[in-house]
């Protein structure tokens, strides 16, 4: 791969090999059935997969990125011998798009990628595989600007091609998803599945949806906006993580919707900040949407995240 390509779309297309072949990773090891499932906390599981596929991600962009700063979701303390599972292919039609000019002279050291190498866990353990995804999302600075998407399980009821990846560039716009229109007399939301408390609920009535889709992962739910099938997604709690946000806010962001905390204050991807995501979610798949449902939380559940 060229090196007069901006460092950004070699970074992009090099993730988005291996987040396929995370995916293929995480669904090797369900075929198996071995999932040597760790309780890390209530309603929190490391699953063999987790920890496979983040070493793959890992070690596949560090190698041939090894100026940026990468912090994955399973940390980096459990080490094995998955040399065989380095992916140093690159997806060249990224590197044919014309990089938005800001972000033409990014370093290596302006970048910290955020890895969540299994979005969805629980769903995972459950059997609700179409949930699953593999994140990873790219900040320069303080701004999340890049993300790959990958659903390892798309289509998997179906005979033929099985999974689907779904990248965006703030600036150049969103690949890979399925935009249509939106209905607007009706009001649909998405939320969690496996993580609802009464905070989380009472979000949700403040909004007066006419339809809720409760399904699991943060990544699964950012596709249902990107794909026009829900208008909102909310999450009044403190579960999600930096790297559960960085990529479906960037390609949110890329293809004209919102992600923020229940604020409407953007996180900060950068290296040194805490990683919990203690102001919540509220994302809109149309940014001119977003103050609407801002304007209807009330302030009993937004401070209750701060
Ligand atoms: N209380 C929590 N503890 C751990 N992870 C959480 C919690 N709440 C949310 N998450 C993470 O955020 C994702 C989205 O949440 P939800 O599915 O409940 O909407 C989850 O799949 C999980 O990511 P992961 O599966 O990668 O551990
Ligand atoms: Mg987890
Ligand atoms: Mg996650
Ligand atoms: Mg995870």
């Amino acid at each position: 791969m060229a090196q007069t390509h901006p460092l950004i779309l070699r970074l992009i297309a090099s993730s988005i090999p291996v987040a396929n072949h995370a995916g293929k990773i995480i669904r090797d090891i369900m075929k198996k059935g071995e999932l040597n499932i760790v309780d890390k906390g209530i309603e929190d599981f490391q699953t063999e997969a987790d920890r496979q596929a983040q070493l793959c991600i890992v070690k596949s962009l560090s190698q041939q990125f090894p100026g940026i700063s990468i912090i994955g979701e399973e940390g980096d303390d459990h080490d094995a011998d998955s040399s065989s599972e380095i992916t140093t292919v690159t997806e060249d039609s990224v590197l044919s798009k014309q990089c938005p000019p800001e972000l033409v002279d990014v370093t290596e050291e302006q970048i910290t990628v955020w890895v969540d190498p299994l979005d969805g866990t629980s769903e995972y353990t459950q059997g609700l595989l179409e949930h699953v995804t593999v994140l990873i999302g790219i900040a320069v600075d303080e701004k999340a600007v890049a993300g790959i998407i990958h659903q390892p399980y798309y289509g998997y009821k179906e005979k033929g091609t099985i999974g689907r990846t779904i990248w965006g560039l703030v600036g150049l716009g969103a690949f890979g998803h399925n935009p249509g229109q939106l209905p607007t007399d009706r009001r649909i939301l998405t939320t969690t599945r496996s993580h609802s408390s009464p905070l989380v609920q009472e979000a949700i009535k403040s909004l007066n949806p006419d339809e809720v889709l409760r399904v699991g992962g943060a990544g699964n739910k950012v596709l249902l906006l990107l794909d026009s099938k829900a208008h909102a997604y909310v999450f009044a709690s403190k579960g999600c993580k930096r790297w559960d946000t960085c990529a479906p806010e960037a390609i949110l962001n890329a293809a004209g919707g919102w992600l923020t905390d229940v604020h409407g204050n953007l996180y900060s991807y950068n290296k040194d900040t805490p990683h919990l995501n203690t102001g919540g979610v509220l994302a809109t798949a149309k940014k001119e949407e977003h103050s609407i449902y801002l304007n209807l939380l009330p302030d009993s559940v937004k401070s209750q995240l701060k």
